[in-house]
Formats: C-alpha cells, sequence, structure tokens
C-alpha cells in the first residue's frame, strides 16, 4: 500500500449503539443519486484515456477461483505489473509513467506464488475469515488472517458474519472485526460487507459505521459470490459513510467496490462517483481501489481503441 505521509491509519473509536441505531437511509433520494450518476455522459478522447490509466492504478487484479494454480496467480502478477501492452505504452507515450495495478488479490494459498514473483513490488492482499461465507470458527478465521500475514500478504479482505447484521448484533460485529484488525497487525485491513445478503441500505450503512468504528481501513462491498455484488446505490451509501465518519473522527477509510465490475464504463462511474463524493483526494490507491478479475481485460480494449480506432478480440488482451 502507498504509504502518504500525513495519512493517520483508523483507530477504532467505542462503538456508539446510539448513532448506528438513529442511521436512517432515504431509499429513493439515493436511487435517484445513483440513476443521475449512471446516466451521465462519461469523459471524452484523451480524457477518457487519462481516467483508464487512473483506473489501472486502482484495480485489485484478483483471481479468486476453486481452480487457481501457482501458474496462474505467476501470470497474473506479470500483468499487474506490466498492465498495457507495451505497442499502446508507447502510442499514449507512457514509457516513464510507473504502471502497475494497485494490488493482486488471492486466496490465501496463492501468496506464496505472489510473493515470489512480486518481490515486494505490489502489494498483495489475501481474502480471508472463511471468504466468502465466513461461517468458520472465530479461532480458525483468525488465524488464517495471522497465516496469511505470516506468508507476504500486506493487505487482508475480511468477510463479515452477515447474520450479525440481520439480527442487529452490532456489539458482535464491532468485537470480530475489532478481533481480524488486531489479527492483522501492520497489515491493512478490508471489511467486505456482502451487500448483497444484507436486505436493506440501512443495514449496508449501520454494517459500514460498525466496521469503521472498530479500525477497518477500507469497506468493501462484496466478495463477487453474492447473487448481487456492486451497485452504486450501495455505494452511494458506503461512500457518505465514509465521509461522515471522517467529519466525525478525522480518519479517511478506503472504499472497495467489488465483484461484477467489469467495463471500462463502470470503473469510470466510480471514480466520478469518489470524486464527486468524497474528492479527489479518495482518487488514489491508499482509498480507493475496484475488486476486480476482467475489468483491466476492457481497459486495455478501450485504449486500444483510443490509439488505433479498432477494437480487438476480448482474449488478445486475456488474464490467466
Ligand atoms: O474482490 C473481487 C471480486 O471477487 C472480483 O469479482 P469479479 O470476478 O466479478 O470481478
Amino acid at each position: 500500500m502507498t504509504i502518504i505521509s500525513d495519512f493517520k491509519r483508523n483507530e477504532a473509536v467505542p462503538l456508539d449503539l446510539g448513532w448506528i441505531n438513529h442511521i436512517h437511509i432515504n431509499k429513493s433520494a439515493a436511487d435517484r443519486r445513483a440513476a443521475s450518476l449512471a446516466n451521465r455522459r462519461t469523459v471524452k478522447k484523451e480524457y477518457q484515456a487519462a481516467w483508464l490509466i487512473k483506473a489501472i492504478g486502482l484495480i485489485d487484479l484478483t483471481t479468486l477461483s476453486g481452480d487457481d494454480t501457482p501458474g496462474r496467480v505467476e501470470r497474473l502478477c506479470m500483468k499487474a505489473m506490466r498492465p498495457l501492452r507495451s505497442d499502446l505504452v508507447e502510442a499514449m507515450g507512457l514509457q516513464d509513467t510507473p504502471l502497475a495495478t494497485g494490488a493482486v488479490c488471492v486466496y490465501h494459498e496463492m501468496i506464496k506464488p505472489a510473493v515470489q514473483v512480486l518481490q515486494g513490488r505490489l502489494p498483495i492482499a489475501a481474502v480471508s475469515t472463511g471468504f466468502p461465507a465466513g461461517l468458520t470458527s472465530m479461532e480458525t478465521k483468525v488465524r488464517e488472517i495471522e497465516l496469511s500475514v505470516a506468508a507476504g500478504a500486506t493487505e487482508i479482505d475480511i468477510v463479515i458474519t452477515r447474520q450479525h447484521v440481520l439480527t442487529g448484533n452490532w456489539q458482535a460485529l464491532y468485537d470480530e472485526m475489532l478481533a481480524y484488525r488486531k489479527a492483522c497487525g501492520e497489515a491493512h485491513v478490508k471489511a467486505i460487507l456482502a451487500t448483497g445478503e444484507l436486505v436493506t441500505l440501512e443495514n449496508v450503512a449501520k454494517a459500514s459505521w460498525v466496521c469503521m468504528m472498530a479500525g477497518a481501513d477500507f469497506i468493501k462491498t462484496s466478495t463477487g459470490k453474492e447473487p448481487v455484488n456492486a451497485t452504486i446505490p450501495v455505494s452511494l451509501t458506503m461512500v457518505r459513510a465514509i465521509r461522515e465518519y471522517h467529519e466525525q473522527t478525522g480518519f479517511k477509510i478506503g472504499y472497495k467496490p467489488a465483484g461484477g465490475v467489469s467495463t471500462a464504463k463502470a470503473a469510470l462511474q466510480y471514480l466520478t462517483l469518489m470524486k464527486e463524493e468524497l474528492g479527489n483526494e479518495w482518487l488514489q490507491p491508499h482509498l480507493f481501489r475496484i475488486g476486480a478479475s476482467s475489468l483491466l481485460t476492457d481497459i486495455e480494449r478501450q485504449l486500444e481503441h483510443y490509439v488505433t480506432g479498432n477494437y480487438s478480440a476480448a482474449h488478445r488482451h486475456a488474464l490467466p
């Protein structure tokens, strides 16, 4: 993770149940705002190309499949370090611009091959705590975090226990998040809320707040395995919680939409959302990541179109 000199890592603050119980979300206002973002004309031509280059540096390039192999992860890491074809890099005059994704994101067993290829040049995020369902024992979950940190992960993407949200047991959610943060030590922790399983935007907002109060460095929408993953209304709810948490505590929390973000157009919508709701400071990798397995393929295609006027087949840009 980029170290920013004046950046103060989130510290846990006491759980304020009075605050949590008073959270209310105006769903139709959130839907209207989300629709206005989704229907907005995106930036064009060279501005679009510049934004897409920016987006590359914000991707947590992900592979989370049951058939992942060390070979696939090694290729993913090579792609993360050289995310654009060299002819496109040259055509855009980016030879002297450092280009890489924000991190790679893998299962615990794939940390080792990632460490071997990346050699500390890019952060490695490991999904943890019984990802994706989070229904292993607390002891197992904490140990899993410790093992992933020991193996070389510098970022840990934990999944919360959804039942704590669905039953309104905010103390239990706070306690588990606090334990995960402690187990991470220096590694930064992203709290995956699995928003597609939380039923209401109010639950999403409350879970965001509780995780931030318990020391999460990032809040993240989804595992990519829920039936509904990142959406704009959910993102709006979460980034507004981040904004208010910052106003109240001074701590800046990162945001990571993940799951189903596969097109350059969608990435541009998320960049616009972050810029408009949180400002330019949140367009940096220590405060914004997009968790995605195939987004880079589409960004590369769009940049090829920008350079040549033509699209090539997606498989020419295929990830491992
Ligand atoms: O955290 C990242 C997600 O699991 C990736 O989901 P995706 O394969 O839909 O891009």
